[in-house]
């Protein structure tokens, strides 16, 4: 199989990946991340696109994956908060609440010259014990905001947080991998 380029700065979309036992090498994307779509599945697959075809662009022979991951709640997409302000409101809008996660996740296959695509959507739902405004601001203080769409990690202090989630549970830090893998399977075939 040709090689597998990951294209992404993410240390938890590296570990999700190596977890599913695949053999990749990581290129960062340098994309500019312009969203010309509305729906969150959409803005995701756009997004992940975007960030696969600037690294697939410097490659000859390789299969590259692309991802990006937002938050849905009530009508907001919620990416990262850009301060602590925005962090205290993004929380205060999930806390008592189930909200959608969505990962888009982009393939770009490149061998002799031929380019293929695939480009796919996972949600998550999740929902959210109430918070006090003093347990936000606390959240806020562990500093697991400020990287992460939604402005929380599921996977750190946030769990304490989670009642339940209906779905799949790596798509929410970042990679839905098993679909991915099936995806995978499915393109190398071809
Ligand atoms: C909701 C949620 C998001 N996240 C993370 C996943 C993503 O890394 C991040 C959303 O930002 P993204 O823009 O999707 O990705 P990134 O900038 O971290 O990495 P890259 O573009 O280089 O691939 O939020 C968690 O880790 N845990 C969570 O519970």
């Amino acid at each position: 199989m040709k090689q597998i380029v990951l294209a992404s700065a993410s240390p938890r979309r590296r570990e999700l990946l190596a977890q599913a036992g695949i053999v990749f090498t990581v290129k960062a994307s340098d994309a500019e991340e312009v969203v010309t779509e509305n729906a969150p599945d959409k803005i995701v697959k756009e997004l992940a696109f975007l960030k696969a075809k600037a690294v697939a662009e410097r490659e000859e022979d390789a299969l590259v994956i692309g991802a990006d991951t937002i938050v849905a709640a009530e009508g907001n997409i919620l990416g990262k908060p850009h301060s602590r302000e925005e962090a205290f409101s993004m929380l205060s809008m999930l806390q008592g609440k189930t909200h959608q996660v969505y990962t888009g996740v982009a393939l770009i296959a490149k061998e002799a010259g031929k380019e293929r695509l695939e480009v796919f959507a996972e949600k998550t739902d999740v929902t959210f014990y109430p918070m006090t405004e003093k347990e936000i601001q606390e959240y806020i203080d562990t500093g697991e905001s400020m990287d992460k769409a939604g402005a929380y990690g599921i996977q750190g202090r946030a769990a304490v947080y989670i009642q339940k989630i209906c779905g799949d549970y790596n798509n929410v830090v970042g990679l839905p991998v098993a679909k991915l893998y099936q995806k995978l399977k499915e393109f190398t075939r071809r």
